[in-house]
C-alpha cells in the first residue's frame, strides 16, 4: 500500500482530485498540526469528526438551503440538545476549542440558539462578574441551566456607546437599578439570541446614581420566566426578522419599561456601587469592554477558517472541473490550469494561513491580558485593542473578499446555494459590522497609531511598544527588494515598514498640521481620517506579513517549511503589488523592482499549483462541516448536484399548485383569446 503525503485520499475519490493529492509535497496532518496550532488539537478535531460521522442522529436531516428559517431553528435546537447531553463523550470538559468544532461539524455556521451564551455571555460574567456573582450566575450558565446573551446595541446607536439611550438608574431607597427605554431608538436591537432563546442577558445601559452619568455599565438582567419561558413583566423582547445570512440565530429586540434589578446585578468585578450610591472605579475606564475584546480576539481564526470553506470548496472544484484547451491539441483542462484562477485562489490560501498564524498570535496575547488583569495590571489593554481593531477589520474585510473571489472561481454552479459559498459570504461579511464597524475600528488603532506617531516626532522612540517600534526605526533611502543578490523576507518585512511609516508619520502630519492651522481637534481628525485609516491598514498588514515569518521560522519539518516558504513568497509579493502605490510614490520601489515582484508572484503561482489541493485539504474540514456539494472530498460533484437538485422541495410534485392556480389558466386565457 502506498502511503501518500495526502491523508485525504480515499479509494473510489474522482480520479482529478486523487491525482492533485498525490502531487501534495507535505503530510497533510503534519500541516493540520500548524494550522491548529497543535498536533494534539489537530487530532482531537479528527477524533471529534470521526466520532460525529458514526452518530447519524447528529447529521443535518437534510440540505440546510432547502429548510425554512423556523425548520433550521427546530432542526438546531434538537442538535443543540443531544450535544449538550453528550458532550462528555464527545469532547474534553470545558474545552472551548473542542466545543468551537464540535459546533462547527454539527450546527454549522449558520448560528444556534445558544450561539452568543458561548462568545460572549459566558465570556462576559467571566471577565466581569465578582467571585459571588459568578458562583450564583457563572455556574449555571456553564451548565445550561439558564440561556444568556450579550445586549448593547440600540436600533439607534451601535458605534457610538456613550450615546445608548438605555438607562439604569439608581434607587437607593430599595438599592435596585431602574432599566428604561425612553424612546423606539433607545430598544436594544440585533443581540444574537435575544430575539427567542434567552432568558438572561448581560445588559449594557448607560448608569445614573443621584443624576449623574456614569456611562455605559454591565448589568446581569433577568429577561424571561426560567419556566414559562414567557417574557418577565416590564419586558419587551422579539426577533429582529431575518438578515443577509446567520438566520438560525434569532437576533433581537429589548425594551424595558422601568424594569427592576438588585443592585447586586450589577457586574461588580472591577466597578462597584455601593448600597448608599457610592461608585467604586475601574482599574481601566474600558475594562467592561471585555467581552468585545473577547470577540475580536477569536474572530481572526474564525474569519481565517470560513475563508478556506470557500478556498477548499473552489479549489477542490476547480480540480474536477474542465473546461476549454490551453493547448488547442489536448483535451480540456481543469480550470485550475488558468493562470487566472490560480491568480484568483492562491493568494487567498495564503491569507488564510497568515490569517490563522496572526489570529493564533493574538488569542495568546488575549489570554495573556486576561490573566494580567484579573491581577489588576490593565498595562496591556490599550496595545490589545488597538491589536485586535486593526486585525478584525482587515482580516473580515479580505476573508469577504477572498470568499467572494472563491465563488466567482465556481463559475454558475458557485451561484447556486448547492456550493454553499452565498451563506458562507453571508455569515463571514457579517464580521465587518459586528464587534464595532471595520471604519471605527480602523480608527481605533489610528488613535494608538498617532500617539505613536506622536512620540518619534518628539525623540522618544525608545518609549515606542514592541508593536509599533518600527515608526522610530530610520529606513533604508530605497527598498533592497531584487537589489541583493539574494532578496529574502526581511527585505520585503522592510519595505512594509516603510510603507506603513511612511502613512502613519504622513497621516498624523496632515491631521497635527489641521490643528495647528486652528482647526478643532475632532474636525481636524475627521478631515484626516482617510488617511489615518491607510494607515491602520497598511499597519496590520504589515503586522500579518510579520506573524505569517514568525511562525515559517519556527517549522521544523523540511517539506511542511518549503511549502509555508513558497506560500510566504506568493503572500509577500502579492501584497507588495496591492498596495504598490505606496511604495512607488516616494520612490521608495522602483518599477523595475515591481517587475521583478510581479514575477516572483507567477513563478510561486506556478510552483504551489501541485500542492493547491493539500493546502485545503489541510484544513481538514469534514463534509458535514463543509456542507458544500462543489467541495466534496471525494470529488464526485455532478452525480451529487443532480441528486441535490432533485432533493429540492419544488421537485416533489410535477405540478405545483401556483402554476394550477395561476400559470394554467393564464395561458389558456391567452389562448382563448387567440382564437
Ligand atoms: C459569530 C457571530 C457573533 C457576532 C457577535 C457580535 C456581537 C456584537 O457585535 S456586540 C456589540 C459590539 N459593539 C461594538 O463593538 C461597538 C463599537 N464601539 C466601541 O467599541 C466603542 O464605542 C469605541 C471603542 C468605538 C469608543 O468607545 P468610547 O467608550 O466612546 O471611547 P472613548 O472615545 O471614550 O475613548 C476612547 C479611548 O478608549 C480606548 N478604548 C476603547 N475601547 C477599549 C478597550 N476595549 N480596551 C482598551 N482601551 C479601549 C481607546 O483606545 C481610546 O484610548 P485613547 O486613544 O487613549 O483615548
Ligand atoms: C450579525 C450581527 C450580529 C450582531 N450581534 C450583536 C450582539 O450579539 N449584541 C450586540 O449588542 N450587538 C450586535 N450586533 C450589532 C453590531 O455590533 C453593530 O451593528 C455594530 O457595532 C455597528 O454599529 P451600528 O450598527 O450602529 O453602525 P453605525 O455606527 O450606524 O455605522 C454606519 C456607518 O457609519 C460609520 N460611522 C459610525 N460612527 C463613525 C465614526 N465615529 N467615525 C467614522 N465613521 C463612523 C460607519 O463606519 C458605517 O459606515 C450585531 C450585528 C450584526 C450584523
Amino acid at each position: 500500500m502506498v502511503h501518500h503525503q495526502n491523508k485525504a485520499i480515499r479509494e473510489g475519490d474522482n480520479p482529478d482530485l486523487t491525482a492533485e493529492r498525490v502531487t501534495g509535497t507535505f503530510d497533510t496532518h503534519s500541516m493540520a498540526a500548524q494550522i491548529y496550532n497543535s498536533e494534539a488539537h489537530a487530532r482531537r478535531r479528527r477524533e471529534i469528526t470521526e466520532i460525529i460521522a458514526k452518530r447519524p442522529e447528529l447529521h443535518d436531516t437534510k440540505p440546510f438551503p432547502f429548510m425554512t428559517r423556523e425548520e433550521k431553528i427546530l432542526e438546531s435546537s434538537r442538535k443543540l440538545t443531544l450535544i449538550t447531553k453528550h458532550m462528555n463523550e464527545i469532547i474534553e470538559p470545558n474545552n472551548s476549542n473542542e466545543m468551537f468544532h464540535l459546533n462547527n461539524e454539527v450546527l454549522g455556521i449558520e448560528g444556534h440558539p445558544m450561539a452568543l451564551h458561548g462568545i460572549m455571555f459566558i465570556p462576559a460574567l467571566t471577565a466581569q462578574a465578582s467571585e459571588e456573582q459568578q458562583k450564583k450566575w457563572l455556574t449555571r450558565a456553564i451548565n445550561r441551566e439558564i440561556v444568556g446573551t450579550y445586549a448593547q446595541t440600540e436600533l439607534g446607536h451601535g458605534t457610538n456607546l456613550q450615546n445608548l439611550e438605555t438607562t439604569a438608574t439608581y434607587d437607593v431607597a430599595t438599592q435596585e437599578f431602574v432599566l428604561h427605554t425612553p424612546t423606539i431608538t433607545g430598544l436594544k436591537w440585533w443581540p444574537g439570541n435575544l430575539g427567542k432563546s434567552s432568558n438572561y442577558a448581560v445588559v449594557v445601559a448607560l448608569m445614573f446614581i443621584k443624576g449623574k452619568n456614569y456611562g455605559p455599565h454591565t448589568f446581569m438582567v433577568p429577561l424571561r420566566d426560567e419556566k414559562t419561558h414567557q417574557p418577565l413583566k416590564g419586558i419587551t423582547i422579539g426577533d429582529i426578522g431575518p438578515k443577509i445570512a446567520y438566520n438560525v440565530t434569532d437576533n433581537g429586540f429589548l425594551g424595558f419599561d422601568h424594569y427592576r434589578i438588585p443592585r447586586t446585578n450589577l457586574l461588580m468585578r472591577h466597578t462597584r456601587v455601593e448600597p448608599d450610591g457610592t461608585y467604586v472605579k475601574p482599574p481601566h475606564a474600558k475594562i467592561n469592554y471585555s467581552a468585545m475584546v473577547h470577540v475580536r480576539s477569536h474572530m481572526i481564526t474564525g474569519q481565517a477558517i470560513m475563508l478556506s470553506y470557500a478556498l477548499t470548496i473552489a479549489t477542490r472544484y476547480s480540480s474536477v472541473r474542465r473546461q476549454g484547451q490551453i493547448d488547442t491539441t489536448q483535451p480540456e483542462v481543469k480550470v485550475l490550469e488558468y493562470q487566472t484562477q490560480q491568480h484568483r485562489l492562491f493568494p487567498y490560501i495564503a491569507r488564510a494561513y497568515a490569517f490563522v498564524f496572526a489570529g493564533a498570535e493574538t488569542v495568546k496575547l488575549y489570554e495573556r491580558v486576561l490573566e494580567e488583569v484579573a491581577t489588576g495590571n490593565v498595562s496591556l489593554m490599550a496595545d490589545l485593542h488597538a491589536l485586535t481593531s486593526g486585525l478584525k477589520s482587515v482580516v473580515s474585510h479580505y476573508t469577504a473578499q477572498g470568499i467572494e473571489q472563491a465563488r466567482m472561481a465556481c463559475g454558475g454552479h458557485g451561484y447556486s446555494q448547492a456550493s454553499y459559498m452565498s451563506e458562507i459570504f453571508g455569515v463571514a461579511v457579517g464580521g465587518c459590522t459586528y464587534e464595532g464597524e471595520n471604519m471605527v475600528m480602523l480608527l481605533q488603532l489610528a488613535r494608538y497609531l498617532v500617539k505613536s506617531a506622536s512620540l518619534v516626532k518628539t525623540g522618544q522612540s525608545s518609549k515606542l511598544g514592541p508593536l509599533v517600534a518600527y515608526l522610530g526605526a530610520k529606513s533604508d533611502s530605497t527598498s533592497l527588494i531584487d537589489r541583493t543578490p539574494t532578496t529574502g523576507f526581511a527585505e520585503y518585512v522592510k519595505t512594509f515598514q516603510h510603507i506603513a511609516r511612511r502613512q502613519t508619520l504622513k497621516a498624523a502630519d496632515k491631521f497635527f498640521g489641521l490643528m495647528e492651522k486652528g482647526e478643532k481637534r475632532p474636525i481636524a481628525w475627521n478631515k484626516s481620517s482617510v488617511e489615518l485609516n491607510r494607515a491602520s491598514r497598511l499597519h496590520t498588514r504589515l503586522y500579518i506579513v510579520e506573524a505569517f515569518v514568525r511562525r515559517v521560522e519556527e517549522v521544523a519539518d523540511p517539506r511542511l517549511k518549503e511549502v509555508l516558504t513558497d506560500l510566504l513568497h506568493l503572500h509577500v509579493n502579492y501584497e507588495l503589488l496591492d498596495m504598490s502605490t505606496y511604495a512607488l510614490e516616494d520612490g521608495f520601489v522602483s518599477s523595475s523592482q515591481l517587475d521583478y515582484v510581479r514575477d516572483q508572484l507567477y513563478f510561486y503561482l506556478a510552483k504551489i499549483r501541485p500542492n493547491a489541493v493539500s493546502l485545503v485539504d489541510s484544513w481538514e474540514f469534514s463534509d458535514q462541516e463543509l456542507r458544500s456539494v462543489l467541495g466534496r472530498r471525494d470529488g464526485h460533484v455532478y452525480e451529487n448536484l443532480f441528486a441535490w437538485a432533485k432533493a429540492s422541495p419544488l421537485n416533489k410534485t410535477d405540478v405545483l399548485p401556483s402554476v394550477d392556480k395561476y400559470l394554467k389558466p393564464l395561458m389558456e386565457s391567452a389562448r382563448a383569446s387567440k382564437l
